[in-house]
Order: structure tokens, then sequence, then C-alpha cells
């Protein structure tokens, strides 16, 4: 059983927070941003509060929290903070449990580390969210053979966006990976709707099985 999974992506801003919030909600897991770079707007952890009606609880602290929404790279070194791969072991916890990464794979930590080095010592499958917008092909499939490169497991891609079918299964047999679903973009974006699109867009079964 997928006790506890990734959920990375192919790029900043590709929809990694609502997917993790509305799917956190659906198979009530813990959830957990390791890193959040950028304080001034909401932060990742409180969007997943306001959207995945999971108890407050659920929502494990950052164990760095930066100020500048860039790389946080960039964004501890201008606050003065080292960050240290050794800080981010996972928490131990009663429960089952989400962590989202920032931005994509390759993105530092500090002038050494990325996120894709800390996921392969963590050993957990790995959700890939990935926009179904023109460019995604190129991303998912070079995010997909970074992955395997380091014998990673990927459960699947999620995708985010409006339905372009052969982008999705270009991506699914060139890429020789299972999609989960498709979440499509909602508006307005409120809880309920989040939860009904989950459901109905991803087979909660997917999320607690073995990575094929
Ligand atoms: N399914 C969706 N429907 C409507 N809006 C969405 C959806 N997914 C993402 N968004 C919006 O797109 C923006 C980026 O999404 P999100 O914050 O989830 O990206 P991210 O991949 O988590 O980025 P980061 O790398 O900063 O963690 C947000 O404004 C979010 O509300
Ligand atoms: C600030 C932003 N919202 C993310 N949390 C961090 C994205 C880092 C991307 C770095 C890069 O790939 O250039
Ligand atoms: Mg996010």
């Amino acid at each position: 059983m997928t006790e506890r999974f990734i959920v990375t992506g192919t790029d900043t801003g590709v929809g990694k927070t609502v997917f993790a919030a509305g799917l956190a909600g659906v198979v009530d897991r813990f959830y957990w941003k390791p890193v959040q770079s950028g304080l001034h707007e909401e932060t990742d952890s409180e969007v997943v509060a306001r959207l995945s009606g999971l108890p407050a609880g659920r929502i494990l602290p950052e164990v760095y929290r930066l100020k500048m929404p860039l790389s946080p790279h960039r964004s501890a070194e201008i606050d003065g903070v080292a960050i240290e791969a050794a800080k981010l072991s996972l928490p131990a916890l009663p429960g089952p449990l989400i962590v989202e990464g920032a931005g994509g794979l390759m993105v530092p930590l500090n002038r050494q580390t990325r996120f894709i080095d800390i996921f392969r010592q963590w050993r957990l499958p790995v959700v890939l969210c990935a926009r179904t917008a023109l460019g995604t092909i190129n991303h998912t499939l070079l995010s997909v053979e970074a992955l395997r490169a380091r014998s990673i497991p990927l459960l699947g891609i999620a995708f985010i966006g409006d339905e372009m079918a052969d982008t999705q299964k270009t991506i699914a047999e060139m890429g020789k990976v299972r999609i989960l679903g498709r979440l499509p973009r909602l508006d307005p974006l409120t809880p309920k709707g989040l939860s009904v699109a989950m459901r109905a867009a991803f087979n909660v079964a997917d999320f607690m099985e073995a990575p094929h």
C-alpha cells in the first residue's frame, strides 16, 4: 500500500498544491511542504488548509520558510539561511503522508543539492503533476527520464488543465508511464468543487497501490 508519496511537477505553477490539497482531502493524508519559498502571499500549506478540508493538525509545519518567492537555494541565500539536506528527513508519523516539493525536480535547495536528490534518498513513489498545455510533452518526458535514471518509483502522471487527448496519449506512450487522471481548471476553485472534481478525475485506489 502506498501510504506515503511525493507530489512533484514538471515546473512551478503547474497545480501541485491544488492537486495535493484535493488528494489529501479525498484520501485523508497528512500534508507536508518541507521548503516554502515566498511568504508574502498565501503559502502552499495555507492553500491546502483552505482547500482540502483537512483539520489543521494534518498539515505539518515547514522546515524552511523563506521570504522571497524564488528558487529555494536563492531565497535561502537572501535570508542568510543554508538549507541542509540532513534536516529534511521524512517525519515519523502515525498516518499516511503527501509531501510537496517546490517547482520541478531539478530545483536547487542549495548550491549542491536538488529536490530530486532528496527524493531519491526518501525512496517514496512520486506523482508527477503536468500541465496539459503546449510545451508539456517536453517537460514531462524529461522529468520521467530524470526519475527513471535515478530509479525513483513513478506512480504516474496527474495532468492539470483542459483536455489535450493526443498530448496525454503521446506522453503515456513515449514515456511508458501511467496516466492517473486529469484535473480540469476549476472556476471557481472551492473545497467542495475540488473534492468532487478529484473523485471524478482520479481513481482513489490508484493512490493506495504499490507503484508500477
Ligand atoms: N485545477 C485548478 N483549477 C483552478 N486553478 C488552479 C488549478 N490548479 C492550479 N490552479 C491555480 O494555478 C496556480 C498555480 O497552482 P499551484 O499553486 O497549485 O502550483 P504549484 O505547482 O503548486 O506551484 P509551486 O511550484 O509554487 O508549488 C494557483 O493560482 C492555483 O490556484
Ligand atoms: C516561488 C515558487 N512559487 C516556487 N515555490 C519555487 C519555484 C522554483 C523554480 C526554480 C526554477 O526552476 O527556476
Ligand atoms: Mg505548490
